[in-house]
């Protein structure tokens, strides 16, 4: 069965991480012709100190203004 894992930057609100788990299983469906019963999606948080974009980190680059 599909399978597909999303990593976000923690602090998103729900209805958003909730509607992204909709369309995601809605647009798997559609292009791969299954049922949206056997796609699995999985949403993964991940903190801004633990999220490197050119070796810094979101957190530190949300400190300077980066991100
Ligand atoms: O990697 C980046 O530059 C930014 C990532 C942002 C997200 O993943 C998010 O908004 O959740």
């Amino acid at each position: 069965m599909p399978q597909i894992q999303v990593t976000l930057l923690k602090g998103r609100p729900q209805e958003e991480i909730t509607a992204l788990g909709k369309a995601l299983t809605e647009a798997a469906a559609s292009a791969l012709a299954v049922a949206p019963e056997v796609v699995r999606v999985s949403v993964v948080e991940c903190e801004p100190t633990n999220w490197f974009v050119g070796g810094e980190s979101m957190a530190q680059r949300r400190g300077t203004g980066h991100a």
